[in-house]
């Protein structure tokens, strides 16, 4: 083991700071035998001295000056933790060019900004790793990094979000209240500083981003996905979904076709077959198509302190084997450079309930508005209610834009009275 010993600065230490410093002392003879020295915390940023944490840690060690701490000039990696914009993309950029490497869980940041956050360490010649910033504990940005780089992958679909798939468990196996089930997510540390950012689906967006720059060797930022959270999925979309055999999940999507990418985030029927059904609570799995390994699923904890405080050991010791040897890690892959196909040219399908007059001709009405639309209807279910009926239409593949027209016209019918569930359906056979 070399005489060094290498130095690391923590920024921030709420629920996966305070178990990094944890993981970094109770492991600190492992850690240092895997590396190749000793690894020792040079001082940890916080915003407030006095705040109650999860962990113990030395006073001398506790400071509010991040930007004296990344300063340092024995400062050999650091470690951002503090989440959001700014000041999270100062203090990397300065770590950078102070010349220490980095390690984030910040997707947000690597989302909206990559390539220069990329650039500015290919120039300083060091080395920005990320993987707890997708699917916490599960490797799934080295894995696409690096062992699938010689393969092409065309389409991941994933639950990359613990606290909707928590909250949307929640709903459906206890009837759980939408706020109670958020509140529990929080409370168990899953959810974002600011929880609109998981329920409105942009933390998920970022991660598609992340997966789908990686997947497809292309730059894709939050902006071009598409995105729709969970705040509209209501108890009855959650019983449409039980009574077609299917579940309602977030999911992730990022597909390659004629070398364009399209990349979205909204809630979905899954069939319970499907294995993306069976994920539960804050867990989260990534299923991966590619063209010679097929079909790969990645599967374990998305959120939580521990677990991604784990990812970010990971990286740690990557990123300080390479300093003890001089290299850097791979970097950004983005060669190919596809345009971004807009969501309305992108195909699916829908699952449509809507509450009708039961009077002749009313079904061959919505069967048009289908039609008129180039929609190709493959199952229609009706339920006699009184004087009204529900119909349920689940239509094959079509365009975005088609369907979202088709849904239009059944609202200005009428003789339809409401359309009371709209939900894209996927991870089916058409
Ligand atoms: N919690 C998870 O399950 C999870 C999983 C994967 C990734 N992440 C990411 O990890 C990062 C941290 O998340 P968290 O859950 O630990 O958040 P958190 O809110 O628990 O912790 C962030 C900490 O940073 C501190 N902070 C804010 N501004 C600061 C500043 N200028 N200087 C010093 N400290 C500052 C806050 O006081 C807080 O203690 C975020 O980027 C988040 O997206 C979190
Ligand atoms: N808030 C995020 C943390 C993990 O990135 C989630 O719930 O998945
Ligand atoms: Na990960």
């Amino acid at each position: 083991m070399s005489d060094k010993t290498l130095k690391v600065a923590l920024l921030g230490a709420g629920s996966v700071g305070s178990q990094v410093v944890r993981l970094l002392s109770e492991q600190a003879d492992d850690l240092a035998a895997r590396v190749g020295a000793r690894v020792e915390l040079a001082g940890v940023a916080v915003r407030n001295l006095d705040s109650k944490r999860d962990v113990e840690i030395p006073e001398h060690l506790l400071t509010t000056d991040a930007d004296a701490l990344v300063a340092r000039e024995d400062v050999d990696v650091v470690i951002e933790l503090i989440g959001g914009i700014e000041p999270a993309r100062t203090l990397i950029l300065s770590a950078l060019k102070n010349g220490a490497s980095v390690v984030t869980a910040n997707k947000a940041l690597v989302a909206a900004d990559g390539p220069a956050l990329f650039a500015a360490a290919a120039e300083a010649g060091r080395d920005l790793y990320y993987e707890a910033a997708v699917a916490g504990a599960i490797p799934i940005l080295r894995p696409l990094r690096e062992s699938l780089a010689g393969d092409r992958v065309t389409r991941v679909l994933g639950i990359v979000n613990g606290t909707t798939n928590f909250i949307l468990d929640q709903m459906d196996t206890h009837g759980a209240d939408f706020a109670d089930a958020l509140a529990e997510a929080q409370e168990l540390g899953y959810a974002e500083a600011d929880p609109t950012a998981d329920v409105e689906g942009h933390d998920a967006a970022a991660k598609a981003a992340i997966l789908a720059s990686l997947a497809f060797h292309t730059r894709v930022n939050a902006e071009d996905v598409h995105c729709e959270g969970i705040t509209k999925v209501t108890a009855f979309d959650a019983s449409a979904a039980a009574a077609m055999g299917s579940v309602v999940k977030l999911l992730a999507i990022a597909e390659l076709s004629d070398e364009q990418v399209s990349v979205r985030v909204h809630p979905a029927m899954i069939p319970l077959k499907h294995p993306l059904a069976s994920v539960r609570g804050a867990y989260n799995a990534v299923f991966v198509e590619s063209e010679a390994a097929g079909q790969l699923m990645f599967y374990g904890p998305g959120a939580g302190g521990a677990p991604t405080a784990s990812a970010v050991l990971g990286d740690l010791v990557t990123v300080l084997r390479n300093r003890l040897s001089g290299t850097t890690g791979v970097g950004e892959s983005a060669y190919a450079d596809r345009a971004v196909r807009p969501m309305s040219e992108t195909v699916t399908r829908y699952h449509v309930a809507i509450d009708v007059e039961d009077r002749a001709g009313v079904l061959a009405a919505v069967a048009q508005a289908f039609a008129d639309n180039g929609v190709s209807i493959k199952i229609v279910r009706q339920e006699g209610r009184g004087d009204d009926a529900q119909l349920v239409v689940v239509s094959h593949q079509a365009t975005d834009g088609q369907l979202s027209a088709t849904v239009e016209r059944l609202r200005g019918m009428d003789n339809v009275r409401d359309v009371t569930s709209v939900m894209r359906v996927e991870g089916e056979a058409e």
